[in-house]
């Protein structure tokens, strides 16, 4: 490793976002700054070998660990970072980009090397739900229920995404929650409830607009049951960044959440599904993940 220039490792997932990434190397090689940086590359070979690199990389005298990938690629690398002096940076390859749509990275990979070579950064909120951490959006309902049926879907990307959506939505019911924001109860029947801490999910659909990284506050966002007919209009309103103004929508802001569910079921922590017990407990972690943006 270089001792003049700053340290940076970048950790590739090859099946993101569906786009093949094997020329990113000699990519990252042209437009990097080789005056400043010295880079080393990993591809990631199999589900949580991104957080296996991180942690390594995390003891090691790196400055800047890249996460190559989508959200879920972000959440494993970014979960080594936390409280850590290293930064994290993004070159988004994913279906949705949710966090970084939110920080404003650029979405073409020569634009989002270029921004490293800015070094501008900022220290984020990240957020965790029964101890286990998410940086984006954190869901339960129909989101997580998606999430879990498209892990086991052959085809990625945006499309198939998007199919299975419309497939899953005709038979999918609201689900009881017993939910408890800093101390108040709230009980509703919720066809999904979204933990945010950016303002969208990704590809710029919003479910709570006026989220920020920095307010150290989640935002609850309660899906109300809805029928069918419904749906188009929480659509646009999600794609024009109005579901804060939305009767189908309930927003509330929080530091410490406790939702308790009927049965087991599917969450979902930056996209990435898991299957959980009828409790769970969220809380912010303000300040915590040093992070390059635009
Ligand atoms: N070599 C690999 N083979 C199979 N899965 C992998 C490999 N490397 C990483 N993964 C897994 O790929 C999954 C999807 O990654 P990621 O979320 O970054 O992309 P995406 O789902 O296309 O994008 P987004 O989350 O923005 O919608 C993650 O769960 C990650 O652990």
């Amino acid at each position: 490793m270089s001792v003049n220039k700053s340290n940076i490792f970048f950790i590739i997932n090859p099946i993101s976002g569906g786009k093949k990434k094997s020329s990113l190397p000699s990519l990252i090689d042209q437009y990097l700054d080789k005056e400043k940086f010295a880079p080393i590359y990993a591809f990631t070979e199999y589900v949580g070998h991104a957080s296996e690199l991180a942690e390594e990389a995390e003891k090691k005298n790196y400055d800047i660990i890249v996460a190559v990938g989508g959200d879920g690629t972000i959440n494993e690398v970014a979960s080594k970072l936390v409280h850590s002096d290293k930064i994290l940076a993004i070159i988004p390859f994913g279906s949705g980009n949710g966090l970084a749509r939110f920080l404003n990275i650029p979405l073409t990979a020569q634009k989002a090397i270029s921004l490293i070579n800015t070094g501008k950064h900022q220290v984020i909120d990240t957020a965790e739900l029964n101890g286990k951490k998410f940086f984006n959006m954190a869901g339960m309902g129909f989101d997580a229920h998606l999430s879990s049926v498209f892990a086991g879907n052959k085809k990625r990307g945006l499309k198939s995404y998007v199919e299975l959506g419309f497939k899953e939505i005709t038979t999918y019911k609201a689900q009881p929650y017993r939910i408890d924001i800093d101390g108040v109860k709230y009980d509703n029947d919720a066809f999904a409830i979204s933990i945010a801490n950016s303002s969208q999910y990704g590809n710029n659909v919003y479910i709570s607009p006026k989220s920020s990284l920095i307010d150290g506050y989640l935002d609850v966002c309660i899906i109300h049951p809805i029928s069918l007919v419904k749906l188009p209009v929480l659509a646009f309103q999600m794609i024009t960044a109005k579901t804060h103004k939305s009767s189908l929508v309930k927003i509330i802001r929080g530091k410490h959440i406790k939702i308790e569910r009927n049965a087991p079921d599917a969450v979902h922590l930056d996209g990435e599904p898991l299957q959980l017990g009828e409790s769970l407990e969220i809380k912010i972690v303000p300040a915590s993940l040093k992070i390059l943006s635009n």
